[in-house]
């Protein structure tokens, strides 16, 4: 059953429309996370769903509740901010029985729930430190202590790891999953880092100047994009420019500057005319002889990039189309700059999408 139900939300500043026709659903136990660049709408969907901004029309929906005339602190929804906003003038414990004292707890519940929480998030022993005392990413995990201990109906965490360095960001992305799934709390996290939304969440709202571009898997979304800009925003991708025809059953053909390309033809694919085709670097192979791709296309290497565990390799394509491959770093032989080589890929490799859907 869907725990937050929205429909068709609108929001505008001004004639700026910041949100438009935004329709989700998000189920019991799932995290979902709201991507998109710089702008698009996200922290004004995540502030609708809380109660700080009215949408101008549609409907918002918790545990089955029209929220419209909700305010906030009738919403029963959990907050986690970057900044982790935990008051520095109260201890740990403190912190964490702030939340449960506002929404009424009986007295002698607050301290063993809290010491409860703390085991949770794997921070015991800390209840009485103040949280200049404790490092970003224990503060943070307070901070979700302190929202999750309220047990809301949905967590809403608006990039949660942004002030942490990386390699913090990295563990801390694996112990909110765990937190949240051993909590089984359905959550809605905003986040503008694609590695961050794929690692945490279930599915993936993605969106794009207020309206929602894909709702997908993490993989689904890498592997079968349905725009330009969702192949664009996630990952790296290879362009190759051309025109369809359609060939038998699921096979179709796209007539490009390098030569004739073999593709399978997706649900959702065009069925003709002028398409723009997705090659992900790593299905891009650098070909030995040893098999034959069903597209083979001749190249100039440029240059090579040893980034840790992969290397990638950049290369022209005849009609001055720059193009890149990523192999492991397994200690292969990798072209010289100016040599010629032999690109690669098969039917499945490809994804086939509107040209005209501008990235
Ligand atoms: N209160 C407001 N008044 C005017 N414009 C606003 C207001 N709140 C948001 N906006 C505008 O609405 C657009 C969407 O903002 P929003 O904060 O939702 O984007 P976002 O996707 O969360 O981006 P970011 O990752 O930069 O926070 C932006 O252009 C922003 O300037």
């Amino acid at each position: 059953m869907a725990v937050l139900d929205l429909q068709h939300i609108r929001k505008s500043f001004g004639s700026f429309t910041a949100v438009d026709d935004v329709t989700f659903e998000v189920n019991k136990g799932e995290i979902v996370a709201l991507l998109g660049p710089s702008g698009c709408g996200k922290t004004t969907t995540l502030r609708m769903i809380a109660g700080f901004e009215r949408p101008d029309s549609g409907r918002i929906f918790i545990g089955g509740a029209d929220m419209e005339l909700r305010p906030p602190y009738e919403r029963n929804v959990g907050l986690v901010f970057q900044d982790y906003a935990l008051f520095p003038h109260m201890t740990v414990a403190e912190n964490i029985a702030f939340g449960m004292k506002n929404r009424g707890t009986p007295k002698n519940e607050i301290a063993p729930r809290t010491l409860e929480v703390l085991q949770q998030v794997q921070l015991p022993g800390v209840e009485n430190r103040r949280p200049h005392a404790l490092s970003g990413g224990q503060q943070q995990r307070v901070a979700l202590a302190r929202a999750l201990v309220t047990r809301p109906d949905i967590m809403l965490l608006d990039e949660p790891l942004s002030n942490l360095d990386a390699k913090l960001r990295l563990q801390l992305r694996r112990e909110i999953r765990t937190i949240l799934a051993s909590f089984e709390c359905t959550s809605i996290i905003v986040t503008h880092d694609q590695e961050e939304a794929m690692g945490l969440a279930d599915r993936i709202v993605l969106m794009n100047r207020g309206r929602i571009e894909q709702i997908d898997t993490p993989a689904r979304l890498y592997q079968s994009p349905k725009t330009l800009f969702a192949a664009d925003f996630i990952g790296h991708a290879n362009w190759i420019h051309g025109t369809l025809s359609k060939a038998a059953g699921d096979a179709g053909i796209v007539a490009t500057p390098v030569g004739d390309v073999r593709v399978t033809m997706r649900q959702g694919s065009p069925e003709q005319g002028p398409v723009t085709l997705c090659i992900r670097p790593e299905r891009l192979a650098i070909t030995d002889g040893t098999v034959e791709p069903a597209t083979r296309m001749q190249a100039i290497a440029e240059s090579v990039d040893i980034v840790g565990a992969d290397v990638r390799l950049w290369s022209r394509l005849k009609d001055g189309t720059l193009v890149q491959s990523l192999d492991k770093n397994i200690g292969r032989a990798m072209p010289q700059p100016g040599s010629e080589v032999m690109l690669g890929f098969g039917p499945d490799d490809c994804v086939v999408l509107p040209a005209s859907d501008a990235a």
